[in-house]
């Protein structure tokens, strides 16, 4: 079993607040709330034991209490330095715990997908840390403000949390360090004194430490931007109609369909893709396929609309989306097209890296009506989703 000890026993002097940090607001919810919240939800973890300063205990859990945690979780005592309160709820981890996953309550941005790869590699490594490369250079500074020397920035890594050990070695880690009375500023630190090695993980810029005010204001607008990622959703339509004419091959979302007669354009003149490829652009506010390719450029001619819908998925990424959904309709009174409609789905959903039941092609007559029922030409109709795939 995993379990998380989740450190949220300081008080928070460099805040200045003048209350425990890890209880101040932060998107409407107390900042500890999100971090307790954000490892219940991880699915490999058994429980939650957090650390609480005395006079915080209560607060926390009535907090806790009023969430719904989906894993059982307790509140001890933490101590005077972290080191201390991490060992006090080191000594409460159950029998069965394997990996203990330690993590700061002041971290509320760690995602997931964060814990499970300290976890996955902690099961490997025995011990696991999240870290990102330092971005600024770095300088050992005596006591007096001189520069003593600079460091290789390129084997320098900002230390986060979360940090997953085997539990065994945590345990032994902690133990040789309240023997040797030595305190460290990260667990990590106590298994290195072990001399066993420690694996790195890529970290997460955004996993910031709530240390100072202005954290407060990176985190509110780091949330800010992923809750703006999760809900936008835009959509998009497109409609196209191709002539008929003979001498040509009919291609109806890259499949070359078997016809007396083919739809006559530019390109391969796939009318299906065509109508995709606008509703896409559409639903980006980037135009449409005229803008991107028109048919004025010799590059274009006769070329498979396949190769262009990749292009419009690069497009889309560029501007921060990926594809939802996509549900179309072929109005063509003849071929029979009942099927080809699997190929047609297969190709599209491949060419844009979505799976199959994100593709819904339809086909459908006008009951010999209008221009597609005298099989003149044919039409199709797209409706699609894309969501935003920032932050
Ligand atoms: N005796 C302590 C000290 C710290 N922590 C926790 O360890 C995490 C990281 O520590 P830090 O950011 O230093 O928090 P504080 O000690 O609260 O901050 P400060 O140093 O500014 O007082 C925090 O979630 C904090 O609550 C803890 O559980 N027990
Ligand atoms: C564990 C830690 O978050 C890694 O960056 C950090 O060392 C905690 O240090 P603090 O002094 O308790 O802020």
């Amino acid at each position: 079993m995993v379990c998380v000890i989740i450190a949220a026993a300081g008080q928070g002097k460099r805040m200045g607040s003048g209350i425990n940090k890890v209880l101040l607001p932060l998107a409407g919810k107390a900042v500890l709330v999100h971090t307790v919240l954000a490892a219940a939800a991880v699915e490999a973890v058994g429980r939650v034991i957090i650390t609480a300063a005395g006079e915080d205990i209560e607060a926390i859990r009535t907090l806790l209490a009023s969430n719904n945690l989906s894993v059982p979780w307790q509140v001890v005592a933490g101590g005077i330095e972290r080191q201390h309160s991490i060992a006090n709820a080191l000594a409460l981890i159950p029998d069965t715990t394997d990996i203990v996953v330690v993590h700061d309550g002041a971290r509320p941005l760690a995602g997931a997908h964060l814990f499970d790869q300290v976890v996955a590699a902690a099961r490997q490594y025995n011990a696991a840390i999240a870290a990102v490369p330092v971005k600024d250079t770095i300088k050992s500074v005596d006591a007096a403000g001189w520069v003593m020397n600079t460091p290789d920035r390129r084997k320098l890594w900002a230390v986060q949390t979360p940090q997953a050990f085997a539990a065994g070695l945590l345990k032994k880690a902690y133990a040789r360090a309240a023997e040797e009375s030595y305190i460290g500023t990260d667990d990590a630190g106590l298994v290195e004194r072990l001399g066993t090695g420690v694996q790195i993980v890529q970290g997460d810029y955004q996993n910031i430490k709530i240390t100072t005010p202005e954290d407060l204001v990176f985190a509110e607008a780091i949330l800010a931007k992923r809750q703006e990622a999760v809900t936008m959703i835009r959509t998009g339509i497109g409609y196209d109609v191709h002539r008929l004419v003979p001498g040509r091959k009919l291609i109806l979302g890259g499949v070359n369909v078997p016809y007396g007669l083919g739809l006559d354009g530019h390109s391969d003149a796939d009318v299906l893709l065509h109508a995709i490829k606008d509703a896409l652009l559409g639903a980006a506010a980037l135009g449409d396929i005229g803008r991107h390719f028109p048919d004025t450029d010799g590059r274009y001619k006769g070329i498979s609309s396949l190769v262009l819908l990749a292009e419009v998925r690069v497009i889309l990424a560029g501007h921060g989306y990926t594809v939802n959904n996509i549900d179309a309709t072929i109005v063509a009174q003849k071929p029979k097209l009942a099927s080809y409609i699997a190929k047609m789905n297969e190709n599209i959903a491949v060419t844009l890296g979505i799976g199959s039941s994100q593709v819904n092609v339809k086909a459908t007559t006008t009951e010999g009506l209008g221009f597609a029922g005298q099989e003149q030409g044919i039409a199709a109709y797209a409706a699609v989703t894309i969501i935003s795939a920032r932050l």
